[in-house]
């Protein structure tokens, strides 16, 4: 597994779990979570469906309690946090949506907090200034996305938590979606993002929490990931020779045909091509790193293995 849990020294963590285990029923959702996040970092957690994403979130935001182990918020239980509007959460479930402007429901959420962002600063972080006197049943889904955004900074929280934010956007609301959470990071804020875009996750996040099966299974940055699972993928054209002794080729690991196209596997990629070169066989050469959908589906597939 690869660790980079960066810790400031003296510094309490934003985030803490310490062996959080939580069952339902018979499905054991979490399996013994570890992890610290410090605050300013924007955290990414990848997973399957059914991986314990939504249930991680959950605990973190105290609407469930862990079984065993313990969750914390800058050192204190998640509800005292909350109720403190050091948290602010964009959950997936939809609710029903009131017939108020986008100010008027903005500034009624952030009332209920003891010191709340001021609404024209949670309009501007989320990019919805100019939505500020429309009726927020009268948005797209896209431009709703963002009005739930500037709700969760509403009490000016230290933390913020998203549950799958981009879900059912489009390219565009996506990437201003992106804008307005990378707006909020700036200010040193922690932010926790469940997502399933590996690509998104890759370009948003200092680091990413893999989970699987309800444990964390990796912990790294999108480049350490890559790495962990090994090298670069070396592909050539056959041209009609076979692939006999490909495998043997100094850092190659698996060789993979697909139609007249030989895809190697390589730890030492500068090697492979050039024992590849004294063969005769590079035509059609293409070198490119292993991809953050490589190293998910070793990692993840890794786990299923040894269960
Ligand atoms: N309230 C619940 N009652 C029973 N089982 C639950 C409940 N919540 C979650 N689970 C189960 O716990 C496991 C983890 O679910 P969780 O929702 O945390 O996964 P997830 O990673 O968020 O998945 P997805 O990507 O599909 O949203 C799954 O097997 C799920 O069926």
């Amino acid at each position: 597994m690869t660790k980079t849990t960066g810790t400031t020294a003296g510094a309490l963590p934003a985030v803490s779990f310490t062996g959080a285990v939580k069952t339902f029923g018979g499905v054991r959702a979490l399996q013994g979570v570890d992890l610290r996040i410090q605050p300013g970092e924007t955290v990414a957690l990848l997973g399957r469906n059914g991986a314990g994403k939504s249930t991680t979130i959950s605990l973190l935001l105290g609407l469930n309690e862990p079984d065993e182990g313990t969750v914390r918020l800058f050192g204190a239980p998640p509800e005292q946090a909350v109720r403190a509007g050091r948290v602010g959460a964009m959950l997936q479930e939809g609710r029903a949506v009131p017939r108020v402007t986008v100010r008027e429901l903005v500034s009624f959420v952030a009332r209920r907090y003891p010191d709340p962002m001021p609404v024209a600063r949670a309009l501007r972080l989320a990019g919805i200034t100019e939505l500020a006197e429309r009726r927020v049943d009268r948005l797209s889904g896209g431009q709703t996305q963002r009005v739930r955004f500037a709700v969760a900074l509403a009490g000016n929280p230290s933390v913020i938590v998203l549950d799958e934010p981009t879900a059912a956007l489009d390219v565009e609301a996506r990437h201003a979606f992106w804008a307005s959470m990378r707006s909020y990071a700036r200010l040193g804020r922690t932010v926790l993002f469940s997502t399933h875009h590996l690509e998104e996750a890759d370009a948003h996040a200092d680091r990413i929490l893999v989970i699987d099966r309800g444990r964390i299974v990796a912990d790294g940055t999108g480049e350490q990931l890559k790495r962990s699972v090994g090298g670069s993928l070396v592909a050539i054209d056959l041209a009609g020779r076979g692939t006999e002794g490909l495998e043997r080729l100094p850092g190659v690991r698996s060789v993979e045909v697909r139609g007249e196209r030989a895809r190697l596997r390589t730890d030492d990629p500068d090697a492979t091509v050039v024992a590849l070169a004294e063969l005769g066989a590079i035509r059609g050469l293409e070198v490119a790193p292993a991809s953050l959908d490589d190293a998910f589906l070793a990692l993840t597939a890794r786990v299923t293995e040894a269960a």
